[in-house]
């Protein structure tokens, strides 16, 4: 079943320069994808690309000048995007949370987290004080947190950086949401706590059902947990489709080059840039906006590229590939 659809999302940072002049950085320009409930999706991308512009846009938590302009985003058949503000903000922490970079400063530092938790699912749900600290429990012991009736009492500093993504995650899981975003969940943690956590989240998906996608720039991440992954470049999907076809055939130039040729280079995880300049939002190509930086490319690729369907979902948006 498809929990989330989003289609041709367009969003724009706009502002009037010293000479009172408008400018607009095309920071999301036509971006597409599908998640399943019961699988993982990876969006990966190097810094800048609008991975995490794209979480908060479905979100609805765009601050200006950042506005949305553009596309649908489909949540279970509902457009998040069409939606009165206060439907999204009742949809946001229930049925679709987000757990985002840097635990310790998106916890609350004078509230134990106890309280956190139970204040998170009160908000959305009747219950009393007492099933919602019993849930609260419950859920940090599905986390893997020793001894979780004593953690309740425990204050945000307290914890170490891998409990407080745990932490993180327990209250996005608080209310059951049916889509998870995690935004580079574990990013700056060490190995052996990122992979726990991953384990934890992927175990998670598999055993509830709920549909959660990923963003990084680590392929190490995507392709030890992720089922599909969607490659983004300057603000628009560039290929998309099984994580195992994507990287068994990686056919966009820019994903060949972010895969790299060598197993070495994909084992090494972190952020990867590839050569040349970075787009520049403000003036984008027409076009493919790889084209700049692209090995392969040609006169035709100043008109917009087409998307190939390439078999078993596998997409990429190109002059170059041949379905
Ligand atoms: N006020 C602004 N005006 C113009 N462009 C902006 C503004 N704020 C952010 N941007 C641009 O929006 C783009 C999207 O950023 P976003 O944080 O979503 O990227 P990302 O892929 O998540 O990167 P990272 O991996 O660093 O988190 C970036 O290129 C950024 O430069």
């Amino acid at each position: 079943m498809t929990l989330l659809s989003v289609e041709d999302l367009h969003t724009h940072f706009i502002s009037r320069d010293l000479d009172n002049q408008i400018r607009v950085a095309r920071a999301l320009n036509g971006v597409s994808f599908t998640l399943e409930a019961g699988r993982i999706l990876g969006l990966v991308g190097e810094t800048g690309a609008g991975k995490s512009l794209t979480a908060t846009s479905l979100m609805g938590l765009l601050r200006p000048p950042a506005r949305v302009v553009g596309g649908r985003a489909l949540f279970e058949g509902q457009d998040l995007l069409a939606m009165p503000e206060a439907q999204v903000n009742a949809l946001r922490g229930r049925d679709i949370s987000l757990v985002v970079q840097s635990p310790k400063s998106s916890l609350d530092p004078l509230t134990r987290i106890g309280d956190q938790l139970i204040r998170i699912h009160r908000a959305h749900r009747k219950v009393s004080e007492a099933a919602a600290r019993d849930r609260a429990v419950e859920m940090l012991a599905s986390l893997g947190i020793p001894d979780p009736a004593r953690r309740m009492a425990a204050w945000p500093y307290e914890l170490s950086g891998g409990m407080a993504q745990r932490v993180l995650i327990a209250l996005a899981l608080m209310n059951a949401p049916r889509l998870l975003i995690a935004d580079e969940p574990t990013t700056g943690l060490d190995v052996t706590v990122q992979a726990q956590i991953l384990d934890l989240l992927r175990d998670l998906v598999r055993r509830t059902g709920i549909g959660a996608m990923i963003i990084t720039h680590d392929l190490g991440v995507v392709a030890h947990y992720c089922d599909e992954m969607a490659v983004m470049y300057a603000g628009a999907i560039v290929e998309s489709g099984p994580v195992r076809e994507v990287f068994g055939q990686p056919s966009h130039p820019y994903t060949a080059n972010l895969i790299g040729a060598t197993p070495e280079r994909l084992r090494l995880g972190g952020p990867r840039t590839v050569g040349g300049p970075p787009p520049n939002l403000f003036r984008l190509p027409e076009g493919c906006a790889y084209r700049d930086r692209c090995p392969q490319a040609g006169p035709d690729c100043a008109q917009t590229p087409p998307d190939v369907a390439l078999g078993a979902g596998h997409i990429a948006r190109c002059h170059r590939v041949a379905a």
